[in-house]
């Protein structure tokens, strides 16, 4: 039976134009790969074909977030979206930790002393200025390729926003994660308030969290589930998260994109809303030759890695 559908699903293959090309395109020994953006604060490099890692690099500043940053992440990853060879994402900080949160030292102006004419104008400022920051964030949730958080040592306030709009996180056992904004006299506003609590199950240890801005160290967030794994070093925490990366990459980018995109939607919407959303999204997408070339190597028992996918 199995043989009979092996040879059903090779014709069809075969007739769809499907060619189990084994390996991966090879440069001169390097990885094939398109021009990336530079930037002041995040530096972008292709460790794997397919997959993009963006790393907060201002390891001197044990990566605090200035302005640049904030403004950089939306651009750096409105180019992500939209680039077609990228399939799956990891983000981590240069040096000892992953992030300091916002720059004490370099905080806009329009934070610290919003300008407008009246009280009903310097809010509506204040107020775009928040929405801006939140989109620095927003937009790993957006960005249709899974992102992986590659998380080392202190991750704080900003850090926790950024990291609780990834889809999978990964940390090292000397990580740390502090919801710090109530010791800087602010109700977290770019995102931890509203994902944490989505993140982890009980209302109780975000409520605990977010009021005494205490430390949670790596133990804690693994059994809270912020993190699904703990790594002993920094090297076996890259190496782990650039590897589920690449084994997300090796799939097909419909199939997998399109699962983040309804289990963001499914997060936010109840069953029934959820699964109506499903169904209409996956009449289109039923549809792709992905389904043919997966099933076809499941069936030959072929490495993911040899299905070649066409660009999404
Ligand atoms: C609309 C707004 C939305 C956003 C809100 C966001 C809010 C937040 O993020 S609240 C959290 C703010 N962050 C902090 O309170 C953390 C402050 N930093 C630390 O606690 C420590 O630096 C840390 C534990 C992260 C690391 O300690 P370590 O001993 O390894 O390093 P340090 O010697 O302290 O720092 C080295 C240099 O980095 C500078 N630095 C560290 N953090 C920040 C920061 N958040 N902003 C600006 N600069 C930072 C520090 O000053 C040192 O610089 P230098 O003296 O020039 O060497």
């Amino acid at each position: 039976m199995a043989r009979v559908l092996v040879q059903r699903f090779i014709g069809v293959a075969r007739l769809c134009g499907v060619s189990a090309v084994a390996g991966r395109q090879l440069v001169s020994g390097h990885l094939a790969m398109s021009t990336l953006p530079t930037y002041e604060t995040l530096r972008l490099t292709q460790p794997k074909e397919h997959v993009v890692q963006v790393e907060i690099n201002r390891p001197e500043k044990r990566n605090a977030m200035n302005q640049a940053f904030w403004r950089e992440m939306v651009e750096c990853f409105n180019y992500i979206a939209d680039d077609n060879e990228c399939r799956a994402v990891v983000v981590s900080g240069a040096g000892k930790v992953f992030s300091s949160g916002i720059d004490l030292m370099d905080m806009s102006e329009a934070l610290l002393s919003p300008k407008g004419d009246d009280t009903a104008r310097t809010s509506w400022h204040l107020r775009k200025f928040i929405q801006s920051y939140q989109e620095t964030f927003t937009v790993i949730e957006k960005c249709t390729k899974p992102v992986i958080a590659a998380i080392q040592g202190a991750c704080v306030g900003g850090g926790v926003d950024m990291v609780t709009a990834c889809d999978i996180r990964f940390c090292t056992q000397d990580a740390w994660f502090q919801v710090k904004e109530v010791d800087i006299g602010l109700a977290a506003d770019v995102g931890t308030l509203q994902r944490l609590p989505k993140v982890i199950g009980s209302r109780s240890l975000v409520c605990d969290l977010v009021y005494t801005g205490r430390k949670m160290m790596s133990d804690e967030a693994k059994s809270s589930g912020l993190v699904s794994r703990v790594f002993p070093d920094k090297a076996s925490l890259m190496e782990a998260a650039l590897q589920i990366a690449e084994d997300i990459a090796n799939k097909s980018p419909v199939a997998v994109q399109g699962s983040k995109v309804n289990l963001v939607y499914s997060r936010d919407h109840s069953v029934r809303e959820s699964l109506e959303y499903m169904a209409t999204w996956n009449m289109a997408m039923l549809q792709t030759d992905d389904i043919m070339k997966s099933a076809t190597a499941v069936l030959q028992k072929k490495n993911p890695k040899e299905t070649v996918f066409s660009k999404l």
